[in-house]
């Protein structure tokens, strides 16, 4: 099973700018969590902060018993080798093939055998649906594939968190939904905590069991999807609408007046489906994470809003049945 990542009091700047504080969330173990915000709202400086690359000044990011904030350097580097993080391009390096790219971290972290390696490397390509294009070179193939590259090479040493740094960019949206798919079938193989990033409303909706937003420096809400998707907050209802009229402006945020002007945006539609949470492919295993889940989110009903709670026990409850 993924390692639990808590996270307390977060706060980080430039300089003078603040990019978010206060962040407290923690992202349960093997579950697949989200986080959405508008371009520049600082979900990359999260990410980075996570696997301890950016030093925020202020709290604590707790993972299997090392503060990757606070901890000696030593530590940091050690639980580093907990995560597996794709990065927005791929990062992938050009003079190399994909085999070696996705082999780069086996060579450099592991004393393992080429044998042992070609095994392993193998086995993530296939896991990705790279078989036959692992002698490419990045240039010779396409965006989406590089992607999954980047995927493949985050996945070679055994993560126990997966990190995600929007990984639809430049994605068509047919290879978007596959890409989703993927996700949940890695996370339904490999039990592993995961974060993605996005600003992808099709991913935001139909993968992860938790969802989060960053909007003017703060977290606006973290916790199970049916809280965010039916959200009466403005801001989460006008990115959820993808529409111009709310809070959130073309440099992120309006003035007062703007927005008086405007009026407020109209909540979801409380009778409104939730879009279902995808489930793996045929012959995967059931996803762990989404069972302790059930389990978890049950619990934590009574503290729920009520259009939430309305949305998990229906998308919980046998059809034609109650929730037991
Ligand atoms: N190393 C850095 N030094 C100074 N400022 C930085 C640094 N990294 C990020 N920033 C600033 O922090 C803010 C948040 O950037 P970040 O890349 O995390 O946003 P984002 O939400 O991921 O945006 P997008 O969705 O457009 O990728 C931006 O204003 C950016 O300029």
């Amino acid at each position: 099973m993924g390692a639990e990542v808590v996270v307390e009091g977060l706060t980080k700047s430039f300089g003078r700018q603040n990019v978010w504080q206060d962040v407290t969330l923690t992202l349960p173990a093997g579950e697949v969590s989200v986080m959405l915000g508008p371009s520049g709202t600082g979900k990359t400086v999260f990410l980075k902060s996570l696997i301890g690359l950016l030093k925020p000044e202020r709290g604590r990011v707790l993972v299997g018993g090392c503060d990757m904030v606070n901890s000696p350097e030593r530590d940091v580097y050690e639980a580093r080798k907990l995560f597996g993080v794709m990065f927005q391009d791929g990062a992938l390096f050009g003079s190399m093939s994909l085999f070696d790219n996705i082999a780069f971290p086996l060579r450099e972290h592991t004393r393992k055998k080429e044998s042992e390696i070609r095994r392993v490397v193998m086995e993530r390509v296939e896991m990705v649906g790279l078989v036959g294009a692992e002698r490419k070179l990045p240039g010779e193939i396409s965006g989406g594939m590089r992607k999954r590259a980047g995927l493949a090479r985050a996945l070679v040493l055994d993560p126990q968190i997966v990190l995600c740094d929007e990984p639809d960019s430049g994605l068509d949206p047919v290879r978007t939904a596959y890409l989703s798919q993927l996700l949940i079938d890695l996370n339904a193989q490999i039990d592993a905590t995961m974060l993605i990033v996005t600003h992808n409303l099709d991913i935001a909706s139909t993968v992860p069991d938790n969802m989060g937003m960053l909007f003017r420096r703060n977290l606006v809400t973290f916790g199970p999807r049916e809280v965010l998707l039916t959200s009466e907050e403005p801001v989460v209802a006008q990115f959820l609408a993808g529409r111009r009229e709310g809070p959130i402006g073309m440099s992120e945020e309006k003035d007062a007046a703007t927005l008086a002007r405007e009026g407020r945006a109209a909540p979801p539609d409380p009778e409104r489906a939730l879009p279902p949470q995808l489930t793996p492919s045929p012959g995967l295993p059931p996803r762990a994470g989404a069972q302790r889940r059930r389990e978890r989110v049950l619990n934590l009903l009574p503290e729920l809003p009520e259009r939430a709670r309305t949305a998990i026990l229906r998308s919980y409850a046998p059809v034609g049945g109650a929730v037991s």
